[in-house]
């Protein structure tokens, strides 16, 4: 029985993929593998006991990849399963930063007596223009990035995106109306309104600040619907105090920013749908099964991708460090017991490596401590079928 510890609420379809040889607990304890949304797990005490972590969403910000690789640990994303939703929301966000649509219902809240007179002689306050034939910039042209931007071009907007790794997939998506900014300088001189879609990295942490605002259109409107530290917060109110920022519209209200009249905070609602709870839940359990049962890598963050049909009875995964020879030590050792590998793989990614060996004869305790003990070596797993 494999246990499966749920750090925020899951979706049930999800975890009903999860079947009767798991269980799905509260806590750590022995847990084998962790499910996350946005629960922040820096802090956390990993044991032993947990292989993989899989993030139910995009940003994994919020897990300490680098401790995780150095102990074994696989992390999977979900990539694109809730990409559909923030689009749909950043439509919302647009609208919202135009209109002055939050401001008006809270003001007709407010009326009594004549309402309808009320209505046409104070609905002036809230006008606001138009998005058909406005310039926007997309910046990460990733699953949301492409949606967004294919959706806006739909909408009569004129987009412009700037992503310095655009995957082939992703450039496959886009719509050839849409513009290819070569740097982020060219998307903040000249868009009206300018949406974020790139992931927060130590190489992104804050690269909207105050050099940034200072090459943008005056009265441009902000969305940020990716992570809040992209963004400096102080500097955005000053921008928009000098009248830079006509709205900042965030999925992460943070303190300084609510209340503010030309900020509008969401509580992080951009994923909050029940079809990109299902779809995020369902992809990441599928991910921590195959891992857990098989040894495949699907969409991993840390390490490389890597499947292999499985004939024989006894399969051994390894992850270790991508370096000379340790495929020559692992074989020796298993070869040193007589025992013939029926099927490997190895695959890596960047300093690290991931290979996979079948044997019909189980490999013994003994000689599984031997691998453990190459220098190297990370983490050795023993599955049967
Ligand atoms: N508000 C919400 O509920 C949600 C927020 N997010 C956030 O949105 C981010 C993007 O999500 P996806 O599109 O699914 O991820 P993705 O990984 O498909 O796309 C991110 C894109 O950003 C690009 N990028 C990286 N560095 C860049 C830079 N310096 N400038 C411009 N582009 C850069 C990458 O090349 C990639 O194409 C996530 O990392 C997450 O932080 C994601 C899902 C839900
Ligand atoms: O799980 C959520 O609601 C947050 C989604 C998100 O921020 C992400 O996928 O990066």
């Amino acid at each position: 029985m494999s246990k499966i510890y749920t750090l925020n609420k899951i979706s049930s379809k999800g975890l009903e993929g999860f079947g009767q040889c798991y269980e799905v607990q509260e806590s750590l304890q022995d847990a084998d593998a962790i499910l996350v949304r946005s629960a922040k797990m820096h802090e956390l005490e990993l044991p032993k006991s947990v292989k993989a972590i899989a993030r139910a969403g995009a940003g994994v910000n919020n897990i300490p990849i680098d401790a995780c690789t150095q102990k074994g640990i696989v992390v999977f994303n979900t990539p694109g399963a809730n990409a559909n939703a923030v689009k749909e929301m950043v439509i919302a966000g647009l609208l919202l930063s135009s209109r002055k649509i939050i401001e008006g219902v809270n003001w007709a809240q407010t009326l009594k007596g004549n309402i309808a007179k009320e209505v046409e002689s104070g609905k002036s306050a809230f006008t606001g223009p138009e998005i058909l034939g406005k310039k926007l910039g997309v910046v990460g042209l990733g699953a949301i990035g492409v949606l967004v931007a294919n959706a806006t071009q739909a909408l009569g907007m004129e987009v412009i995106g700037y992503d310095p790794y655009l995957s082939v997939d992703a450039a496959w998506g886009i719509s050839r109306h849409i513009r290819h900014a070569h740097t982020l300088e060219e998307v903040l001189g000249q868009a009206d309104y300018i949406t974020i879609h790139a992931p927060l990295t130590s190489a992104t942490k804050e690269m909207f600040n105050e050099e940034a605002f200072n090459k943008m259109k005056k009265g441009v409107r902000l969305l940020n619907f990716a992570r809040d530290t992209l963004v400096d917060n102080q500097a955005l109110v000053k921008a928009i105090e000098k009248g830079t920022i006509e709205k900042y519209v965030t999925d992460f209200p943070v303190e300084g920013l609510i209340g503010h009249p030309q900020i509008i905070t969401i509580p992080h609602l951009g994923a909050s749908t029940p079809e990109s709870e299902d779809n995020c839940a369902v992809m990441a359990v599928k991910e921590l099964k195959g891992y857990l049962e098989k040894g495949t890598i699907t969409n991993s963050v840390n390490f490389p991708e890597c499947e292999m049909p499985w004939h024989a009875t006894f399969r051994l995964t390894l992850i270790h460090k991508n370096i000379p020879a340790m495929i020559g030590k692992i074989t020796s050792i298993i070869a040193e017991e007589g025992i013939n590998i029926s099927d490997m793989i190895n695959k890596s990614k960047g300093e690290w490596a991931y290979t996979i060996i079948d044997t019909d004869t189980k490999v013994t305790d003994i000689k599984i401590k031997s691998i453990e003990a190459l220098d190297d070596m990370i983490k050795v797993r023993v599955l049967s079928k």
